[in-house]
């Protein structure tokens, strides 16, 4: 599962949370392209690559000629709801939206349906609401953690006049959440930071165990003594990371369950040498898996069934990719929900040399030992070894050393 792990030692704002998912790789031009997909005009991102306290992050700045407005949340919403962004992203960022209403509506005093919104309102802050959502979305964000959140102190001026830091409807929307202060005289949290981290995060604590892809860094506006940055991590989920350094995927024992998408598309008309070139570029822009089948089409036509096992987030990647390199005008697409065993990666010693082997468990027993093929080759190739035989060698050894271990 991929997840995305914010520390905010510096707090969080939009414009930061924006930066930082730029910096750890979401496309800028597909980010621009996907906001203006918004009914607003007005507006221009610049991106900028800024040194704070010597590290390098990513600062995005949203200028607009916008005055003051006051905006309720129906506006935000029907600005969202008239765009043409995908469903997930309309029912996330008007979640956002309603969480900001919410806490504004109970510092005010009033209700959802009847606060207006200053700045947070403002078309800025939807662009960093939007584009936040957005980002987490072409990531392939499926959870979000974060560490406990560094608020600063002092006042701030805003349109309300001056207020204490955090900001009434800051501390409203932490509610439940630990945060900390350092005497940094500085608003650290934004409403708007506040609202998307708090819409997001499943735990506030330790980084959990993962495999980092990638790392973010987004600039907050001012120069301060710390390092004014939100630092965002990208990776893979490890369930556990054992004692003996062994990663394990999936959790100990149960099956686990993940959501996915199947793609396919029936091709009867395309020169089959070109499969081989299709199944490596798709597996290389991310597909969990690509397989082809043998079928019968009307007219009795020979054909192939190319089908891709993707993330929900990669249904446009693909789509383009497949009407873009193939021969198909049409794909199905339907939901999938995969079940799987938790496995871990382990390198065993053995008469021939070292190999990885996945093993899967269900519950407390061993249920498979695979032997990765990449490393079996290479011995095979080395030793002169037929492949099956190394195949057998090292699922043997794995079992027997991986028993013991288990029986000890
Ligand atoms: O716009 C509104 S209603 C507003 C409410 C509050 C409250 O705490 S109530 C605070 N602020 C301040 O505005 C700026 C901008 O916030 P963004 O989240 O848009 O970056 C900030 O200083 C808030 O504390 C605005
Ligand atoms: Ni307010």
């Amino acid at each position: 599962m991929r997840i995305a792990y914010f520390h905010c030692f510096a707090g969080i704002s939009g414009d930061m949370t924006l930066g930082a998912l730029v910096d750890a790789g979401l496309d800028w031009e597909q980010l621009k392209s996907d906001l203006a997909k918004l009914p607003l005009t007005g507006y221009q991102l610049q991106m900028e690559k800024v040194i704070k306290q010597g590290i390098s992050g990513t600062k995005v700045h949203v200028l607009t000629e916008e005055g003051h407005v006051h905006r309720h949340l129906r506006d935000v919403q029907e600005i969202i709801s008239n765009s043409t962004l995908p469903e997930v992203v309309k029912e996330k960022s008007i979640q956002v939206f309603t969480r900001l209403a919410e806490a504004e509506a109970k510092v005010h005093q009033t209700t959802i349906e009847r606060i207006h919104f200053h700045e947070v309102g403002a078309m800025d802050a939807i662009i960093d609401i939007v584009g936040s959502v957005i980002g987490l979305w072409r990531l392939g964000i499926e959870e979000v953690y974060a560490s406990p959140v560094h608020t600063g102190t002092g006042f701030t001026e805003c349109a309300h006049g001056i207020m204490p830091v955090p900001a009434p409807a800051t501390m409203e929307l932490l509610q439940g959440v630990p945060i900390y202060s350092q005497d940094i005289e500085k608003e650290l949290v934004t409403p708007t930071g506040a609202a998307i981290i708090t819409a997001y995060c499943k735990n506030f604590g330790s980084m959990p165990p993962m495999r980092v892809d990638n790392t973010g860094y987004g600039a907050g506006e001012h120069d301060l003594v710390i390092p004014n940055l939100l630092r965002l991590t990208i990776g893979e989920k490890l369930d556990q990371v054992g004692s003996d350094g062994h990663i394990r995927y999936g959790g100990k024992g149960d099956v686990h369950q993940g959501q996915a998408l199947m793609m396919e598309a029936n091709i009867d008309d395309m020169n089959p040498e070109f499969y081989d070139y299709l199944i490596n570029k798709f597996l290389k822009a991310g597909a969990m898996d690509v397989f082809l089948r043998k079928i019968q089409m009307k007219k009795n036509r020979p054909a192939i069934v190319l089908s891709l096992l993707i993330r929900t987030h990669q249904l446009e990647t693909f789509y383009q990719q497949i009407f873009a390199e193939t021969t198909s005008i049409g794909v199905r697409v339907y939901p999938v929900t995969k079940y799987m065993l938790p496995y871990e990666i382990r390198t065993v010693q053995t008469k021939l040399g070292q190999a990885k082997v996945k093993v899967a468990r269900y519950q407390d027993s061993l249920r498979n030992v695979a032997p990765e093929y990449e490393d079996c080759r290479k011995l095979a190739e080395e030793q002169q070894i037929p492949l099956k035989e190394v195949y057998d060698i090292i699922k043997y050894e794995a079992y027997q050393q991986l028993e013991q271990k288990d029986h000890s």
